[in-house]
């Protein structure tokens, strides 16, 4: 990345005391010259909040639960850093300029953040799915509108992105996504009442927040994200296949009309902010 961008870019990242929003503050620190960080956002963890923004030189930190507020202000007195709370707070700083947002808030509270990000026009690397879940035509709708960009981060969704005919869609016969089982793909059916929740947590491949491990766990996240899938690919949703790979490698397959499948494979390195290394690599088509 350090070799192939050379001007600045400003970022905001929501959610930015989650794993996927810890996973791009590395991404950032590798080369910390070319960003600036304008704002970062977390629901109720103050002290890596504070720290965050300390570290990186923040220009606004934002905490989503309002009963929080002073506690934020007070853990960054005398740093100059903007201290803000609360829901609109959040979309506030979402419509901060800012060339890139990150959206790695999880559930619906992401909605309206990233609602206010695609309607700026902002170039949106989109973590969030429960966005497009709850109210994907919204939001794509917005985004044809509003001239932003989405850039998938869910790795499957990434991986497809990078691998699917945009310019001749009419070739692709459907697209696979991976899914790794979760933790209890081989466990037998009657052992599942009693699980726990720690053996729930513990994904077999990828670090990630405790929701979407559980999601994983359950498979309910291959169920998110084929709507996630059906809204950002235009295929119908009979064309989204999900096929079992334990092991995580292939993060999803295109098929073509000729028969030939194009997989993207990648590292199990926890979450795909590494995207903003691919967009600094190689550009981005917008969806
Ligand atoms: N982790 C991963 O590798 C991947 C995650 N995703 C998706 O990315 C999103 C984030 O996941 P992940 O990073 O794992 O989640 P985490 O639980 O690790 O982090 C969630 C972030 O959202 C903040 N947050 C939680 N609730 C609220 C709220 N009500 N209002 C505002 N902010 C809130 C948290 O703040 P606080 O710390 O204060 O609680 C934290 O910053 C999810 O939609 C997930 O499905 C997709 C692919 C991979
Ligand atoms: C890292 C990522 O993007 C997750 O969506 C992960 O792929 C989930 O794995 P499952 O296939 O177990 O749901």
């Amino acid at each position: 990345m350090g070799t192939l961008m050379n001007e600045t870019r400003s970022i905001t990242i929501l959610g930015s005391t989650g794993s996927i929003g810890c996973n791009t503050l590395d991404l950032i620190e590798a080369n910390p010259d070319q960003w600036r960080v304008v704002a970062l956002t977390a629901n109720r963890n103050v002290a890596k909040l504070a720290e965050q923004a300390r570290r990186v030189g923040a220009e606004h930190a934002v905490i989503a639960d309002p009963d929080h507020y002073t506690a934020l202000k007070e853990a960054l007195a005398g740093s100059g850093i903007k201290v803000s709370a609360g829901p609109q707070a959040l979309v506030d700083a979402a419509q901060e300029p800012a060339d890139w947002v990150m959206a790695g808030i999880v559930g619906a509270a992401g909605l309206a953040p990233t609602l206010a990000a695609v309607k700026r026009g902002a170039m949106v690397g989109l973590a969030n799915k429960e966005c497009l879940v709850c109210a994907g035509d919204l939001v794509m709708k917005a985004v044809k509108e509003c001239g932003a960009t989405i850039l998938p981060v869910d790795s499957e969704h990434n991986a497809i992105f990078q691998v699917f005919d945009f310019v001749r869609s009419e070739g692709v016969s459907k697209i696979i996504l991976t899914a790794s089982g979760g933790p209890f793909r081989t466990r037998p059916r009657h052992s599942l009442a009693t699980v726990t929740p720690e053996e729930a947590v513990k994904h077999p491949n990828w670090a990630m927040g405790a929701k979407i491990s559980i999601d994983s766990a359950t498979m309910m996240n291959k169920g998110l994200e084929l709507i996630e899938a059906y809204h950002l690919f235009p295929l119908p949703e009979d064309k989204i296949e999900i096929l079992v790979h334990p092991q995580s490698v292939i993060h999803s397959m295109v098929e073509y009309v000729d028969g030939s499948v194009l997989a993207q494979l990648g590292s199990r390195i926890c979450a795909r902010p590494s995207l903003i290394h691919w967009h600094g690599q190689r550009g981005c088509q917008p969806l």
